[in-house]
Parts: C-alpha cells; structure tokens; sequence
C-alpha cells in the first residue's frame, strides 16, 4: 500500500522540478505546462508567475492565446508546451480531454493535474480525473485546485489563501502537486488516492449541505409561530372587538417569533443528545447504530445552535428598537395623559420594575453564553480546547444558557398574558409554547443527572456494559457519545 503523507518531499522533487521536457534542459525557473488558455489557466498562469515559475501554455492557436497572457508566459502548441514541462496542468474542459489523444505519446510520464470540475453532483459515471487517467495510463494523474476559482487564483495569496484537495494513485506525483501547491500558498489536504477525486469534485457543488435541515427548520417554525402569534395577538382582537392592531406587525409580531423560534432551536440542540443517552440506555450498549434520523440529527446540532444564535440576536436588535418606534412613543404619551387625569403622581411599582430588571437581566446573560457557544464552534477556537474544556462548554454551559433563557421568556410572559386577557382565548399564550421543549430537555437532563442514570450511562460510555449487541452490531455508533451533547 502507498503511504499517504504531507509531509516533506522526497530528494527527487527539485530534481524533476528543474529537469523540463524530454531533453533535460535545465532552466534557473521551474516551468510549469498548462494545457487551455481559458480564463483558469489565465488566472493559474498569474499565481504561478507570482510565486516564481516560468508558465508555458499548450494552446490550439498560441497566436491567437498570447495576447492574453503576460510576455513572459511562453504561449505555444500543445506538443511544445508538454515537452517543456513535468508537470502540466489541463485546464480543458472534461468534454474535450479526448482532443489530447494525439500528443498521447509525449504524455507519457507526465504529471497530469486535472483541475476540472462538473455542472451536477455525480455527472458521470466515473470522475474526470479518473477518466483522464483511463485515457492516458501512462500519465501520473492528480486532482487538485478545482476547489479554486479563477476569481480566488488571481487575488493572491493574501486575501484568498486557501485549502486545496490533492489525490493521486502514484505518491510521488501527489507530493510534487502538494509541494507545488504549498508554495503557491495553498494549504494542500491529501486525500490519498485518485479514488477520492469523485468527492473533490463534488465538493464545488455543494450548496450548504449540511445547513438546508437545519434552514428548512428554522424556517418552518418561524412560519408557524408567526402565523400563530399573528391569528393570536392581531385577528383575534380584531373579530372580538374590532380592535385593529396591524401595525404591530412588522416589528412586534416579528420579535414575539424571533426568541419562540430561538430557544426552540437551542433545545432542538440538547434533545438530540437526550434522545441519543436514552436510547443507550434503553438498549444498554453504545455500538449499536442510532436510527439514521436521529444520526442526522445529532450531526445538524452546531448548525442547529448557530441558527438559534442568529435567532436570539436578531430578536436582541428588533428589542432595543422598540422604543423606537412611533407608537411607542404614543402609548407612552397616552399613558402619561391617563395617570395625570387619574392624578396619580407616581406610578412606580415595584414589582413590575423587578420583573422587567430580571428579564432583561437574564436575556443579556443567555446571549453571552450563546455567543461563547457560537465562538467555540469556530474551528480554531475549538482547536484550543481540550475535550473536557469543549464538553464544559458545549455542555454544561449550553443548558445553564437553555435554562436562563427559559427563565427570560418565562418572566416576560408570566404577566403579560394575564395582561393582555388572554386567558378568554382558549389557545396557549406564546411563551407555553416556546417553554415545552426547554421544559422537556431540561427536565430530561436532570433525571440523566440522577446518580443511578449517570454511573449506567458513564458503565455503557466506557463500553463496560455488558450486552449481546456488542456483538450483533457495527461499532459506528460509539463516535457519537450519548454525553457528548455538544452545541456547535
Ligand atoms: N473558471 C473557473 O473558475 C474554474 C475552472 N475550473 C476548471 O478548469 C477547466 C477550464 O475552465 P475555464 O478556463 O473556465 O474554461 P474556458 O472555457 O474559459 O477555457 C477552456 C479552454 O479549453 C480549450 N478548449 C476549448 N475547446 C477545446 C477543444 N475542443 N479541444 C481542446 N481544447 C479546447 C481552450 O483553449 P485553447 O483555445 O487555447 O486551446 C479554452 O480556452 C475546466 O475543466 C473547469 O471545470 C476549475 C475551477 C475553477
Ligand atoms: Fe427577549
């Protein structure tokens, strides 16, 4: 088996860098072959150029081709080009790899970088790396830079310095692209072999995968909420009393959605993990697998807490402007006018500026520890912590955020759907929506806190517990630890 490494170089790399063609011409600057003059060999050529190699282009009609490069890119056919180079990148389209068939022979032996990418996910049946490598056995084929936009190339290495996936069957070509791209300041992530090139290819095409769960949910309880808080707080008191209340609807309707939606989410994030021990527990094994639902589930939780951090900022700006807004200021005036005429000189009360104090109070605190949550999740934040830190963090802290949140939407709602009369209105008020799942999740973890719970489920963690599913099932389920309820 080949060795996959990124480390280091073999001896041979400056040699076959300096070592150009067939003829063995030795030249101060390595060069560097691209086939194709369009407009990623013409960014390509600009990056290589920067960073000190000589480019030579394999184009139809070099004539025509030159006037688009710098003079100092040697811009020739496709024979002269390939035997001028070692490593050569296609910059053709996949369509178009069948045209090379005639320079086959100077192929040979040549490192082929295949840098092209696909219109759909799995267009073909074989990748096109893969593809040009049937073409051309004789060839060294490595994929690489498909992940690079002709855009990323031509910024440089200072604003766009990004990672590069490299895969090839025959290491020591690999090495040689995985060099070449570290000197171009990429950061090169070898894959191993040109099996994997199906995957690199993929990876362009992605369109926030793992995030369109995560969306799609976020958004349908938004939708639900709002609807809900719309039908409750502005038609209702329209067909009872004709009351007409539709200017809270940008803004008030809006941020009574906002947190519902937030704090939903966040315990979104922990049930997973509950349901996950439970299941455990239940089964008294760690290696059997979760249902795939609920795998899926445990892998959306960090974009799950990331979106419930959006939510809960959102809803932080929509409240500091709300005595903003206009009829704010004229409740305000009303009100005003009302205890005047009342002659009531001073309306402090004590109670209510406890409750507002607390709740205000405790929604400061549930974002900070939010935005610690959010801020941990960063890769190289992460990285800094150990395992105890992140579980601490991720963890612990991640309830204690769920539980002050809970105590914010709690306090603010307690009084104000007596307020409002709500009590008439046979649906529940807002907040006894939002607070059932932060309900469920807290009450489950404090019965896994339960000191029986938690030494079986530290016995099956361990994997000490003995069971027959041991040997039944595949070991895959124990990446995912019932405890490790992590948010991002
Ligand atoms: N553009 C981008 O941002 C990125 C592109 N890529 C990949 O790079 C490759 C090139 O893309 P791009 O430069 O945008 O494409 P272009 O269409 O701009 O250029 C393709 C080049 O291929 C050559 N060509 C065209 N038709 C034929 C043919 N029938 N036979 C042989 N050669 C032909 C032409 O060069 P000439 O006339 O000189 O022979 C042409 O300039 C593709 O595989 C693409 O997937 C990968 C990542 C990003
Ligand atoms: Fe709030």
């Amino acid at each position: 088996m080949e060795a996959i490494t990124m480390m280091g170089s073999p001896n041979s790399i400056t040699e076959s860098f300096l070592q150009n063609g067939t003829n063995g011409v030795k030249e101060d600057k390595t060069s560097i072959g691209i086939l194709g003059s369009g407009d990623f060999a013409k960014s390509l050529t600009i990056r290589l150029i920067r960073c000190g190699y000589h480019v030579v282009i394999g184009s139809r009609e070099p004539k025509y081709a030159s006037d688009f490069f710098p003079h100092v890119v040697d811009v020739t056919h496709h024979e002269d080009a390939i035997m001028k180079a070692n490593i050569i990148f296609i910059a053709i389209h996949r369509e178009h790899y069948s045209s090379l068939w005639d320079v086959k022979h100077l192929l040979s032996g040549k490192i082929l970088v295949d840098v092209s990418n696909n219109m759909r996910v799995d267009q073909y049946p074989e990748s096109n790396a893969e593809y040009l490598s049937s073409l051309f056995p004789d060839c060294h084929v490595v994929k690489g830079f498909n992940v690079i936009s002709a855009w990323a190339l031509q910024l440089g290495p200072k604003d766009a310095s990004s990672q590069v996936y490299i895969c090839s069957n025959n290491v020591q070509a690999r090495q040689q692209v995985i060099e070449l791209a570290r000197k171009m300041s990429f950061i090169p992530i070898d894959l191993g072999t040109l099996s994997s090139s199906r995957e690199i290819e993929n990876i362009p095409l992605r369109l926030f995968t793992p995030w369109k769960g995560p969306v799609v949910i976020s958004i349908s309880l938004a939708t639900f909420f709002f609807i809900y808080t719309f039908i409750r707080d502005i038609i209702h008191p329209y067909v009872r009393n004709q009351q007409s209340d539709f200017y809270k609807i940008p803004i008030e309707i809006v941020n009574k959605t906002l947190p519902i939606v937030a704090i939903t989410l966040l315990s979104l994030v922990y049930l997973a993990g509950l349901l996950a021990a439970a299941y455990q527990l239940y089964y008294g094994t760690k290696y059997r697998r979760f249902p795939p639902w609920l795998e899926s589930w445990l892998e959306c939780r960090k974009q799950l807490g990331l979106l419930s951090f959006f939510f809960a900022c959102v809803h932080v700006v929509y409240s500091m402007c709300l005595p903003m807004r206009r009829s704010e200021r004229y409740l305000f005036l009303n009100m005003a006018y009302q205890q005047v005429h009342a002659n009531v000189e001073n309306s402090w009360n004590e109670e209510e500026v406890w409750r507002i104090e607390m709740y205000i109070s405790f929604g400061i605190m549930s974002l900070g520890l939010l935005s610690l949550l959010a801020v941990t999740s960063i890769p190289s934040v992460n990285n800094a912590l150990n395992w105890r830190e992140f579980s601490f963090i991720q963890s612990t802290l991640g309830y204690v955020a769920l539980l002050i949140s809970a105590f914010h939407v709690l306090i603010y709602g307690w009084k104000r759907a007596f307020e409002e009369d709500n009590y008439r209105f046979y649906t529940p008020p807002n907040f006894v929506l939002a607070l059932v799942l932060p309900t469920i999740v807290i009450l489950g973890k404090i019965i896994l806190l339960c000191p029986c719970i938690s030494k079986r489920l530290r016995r099956i963690k361990r994997g000490r517990e003995k069971s027959h599913f041991k040997e039944n099932t595949s070991g895959s389920a124990a990446h995912v630890s019932p405890v490790r309820v992590t948010v991002m």
